[in-house]
């Protein structure tokens, strides 16, 4: 096979099955909201999870494993089908039961084969649980976050669906699924007194407006977007993609910069240093979620910088396919010492060191990474 080719079936696998998993996830968001219901679950550590979370989990392994069928298809993703099973759950499994059989129903509309008949129960515990693998440096893994930015999708805000592809420890697709960011900046509505970045109106009609899927394949130099496939429309292959690239502002004091929303996941204080030391004016920008990565590669804001809590460990479905979205839509994405992340090391970004910076392009990153080496000994990190 061609070198320019390869992974292209995969990547067409993924592109497909995350418009999918977007349209899920818009129908458990909106009734998330218009019901004052107990759908959202807290974690272990008080994240929360919701229906969607597993209910994506499940259609994706289904999905990867149907279509892949023959190889022993690998999968490192976020949730386990542990509280699913307990027997006070029964009614949250039903729900997951019925919305992975209503997604994988309209699979045709993506040129994907639905089950023969509705899966059963066992059918979407097993498959949950078979995302369990932990990745390494031999083989290929698919590495998923069915739901990226729970709390911004419980809010009602950004949320993503992020896959990626990682073979023998490199990554060597992604694709990101933004269902509320739409494909142009400019109708987003952006309020940062509220953190909200949402379409400007509830349901929009125009296709600009909608959400959009974003995919690039490693050593193409090439990351594209599309807009999310939606009802009754037919999916046209590469229906209407185009592609992005990275921001060529390079003057820090034109340069915004996306972190967080949220401050126990991301300095903010330390940032907010980082970013007057190398003279950024404008606002900070907090989104939710990939949808930061997705930013970054089309030219949106030029720089996402990310630093937890020491002790934190950043894991791989976090950032696998934005990563690689960025990189070859001309960004940069490291570690704050400079180095690649390293994705062949397990569940975590081992050895990661402090925290991840990505930039539309070296000059600022150079900078950031100067900053983050002068402002490290007085920060309280
Ligand atoms: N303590 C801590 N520090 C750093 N990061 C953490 C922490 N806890 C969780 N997470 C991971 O952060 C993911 C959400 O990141 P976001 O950038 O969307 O955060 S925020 O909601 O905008 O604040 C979130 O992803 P999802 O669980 O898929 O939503 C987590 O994997
Ligand atoms: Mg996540
Ligand atoms: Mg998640
Ligand atoms: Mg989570």
């Amino acid at each position: 096979m061609e070198e320019k080719d390869k992974y292209g079936k995969e990547l067409d696998l993924a592109v497909r099955i995350v418009h999918m998993a977007c349209s899920l996830c818009q129908k458990v968001q909106r009734r998330l909201l218009s019901t004052a219901s107990d759908q959202v679950l807290a974690k272990d550590d008080d994240s929360p999870v919701t229906i969607a979370d597993w209910s994506v989990q499940a259609s994706v392994s289904w999905l990867l494993s149907e279509f892949l069928e023959g190889q022993n298809v690998s999968i490192v993703a976020e949730e386990d089908a542990q509280t699913l099973s307990k027997s006070d759950a029964a009614n949250l499994l039903a729900a997951v039961v019925d919305t992975v059989n209503e997604c994988l129903a309209d699979a045709p509309r993506y040129g994907l084969r639905s089950p023969k008949k509705a899966l059963g129960t066992s059918q979407i515990l097993e498959a949950i649980r078979r995302c369990n693998s932990t990745g390494g440096t031999r083989g290929r893994h698919w590495v998923l976050d069915p739901v990226d930015g729970t709390l911004g999708f419980v809010r009602g805000d950004q949320y993503a669906v992020a896959l990626a592809l990682i073979e023998d420890g490199k990554l060597v697709l992604g694709v990101l699924g933004c269902p509320n960011y739409p494909m142009k900046k400019e109708l987003l509505n952006y309020n940062h007194q509220r953190h909200q970045t949402l379409p400007r109106s509830p349901r929009p009609s125009n296709i600009w407006e909608k959400g959009c899927v974003m995919y690039a394949r490693r050593g193409s130099g090439q990351a594209w977007m599309q807009p999310l496939i939606h009802g009754d429309m037919k999916f046209e292959w590469p229906n209407s993609a185009r592609l992005v690239q990275v921001s060529p502002v390079d003057d820090p004091s034109l340069a915004t910069f996306c972190e967080p929303v949220e401050k126990a996941n991301s300095n903010h204080s330390f940032t907010a240093g980082l970013a007057s030391s190398m003279g950024l004016r404008k606002k900070p920008m907090r989104v939710h979620s990939m949808v930061k990565y997705a930013a970054i590669a089309r030219g949106d804001a030029e720089i996402f910088i990310k630093f937890a809590r020491s002790g934190y460990k950043e894991k791989i479905w976090d950032h696998a396919a934005g990563v690689v979205i960025i990189e070859e839509a001309g960004g940069v994405v490291t570690d704050a010492g400079g180095r690649p992340l390293d994705f062949s090391r397990g569940v975590y970004l081992e050895g990661l060191d402090r925290g991840i910076i990505a930039c539309s392009g070296l000059a600022l990153h150079e900078k950031i990474i100067g900053a983050v080496y002068a402002s490290w000994d007085s920060s309280n990190l």
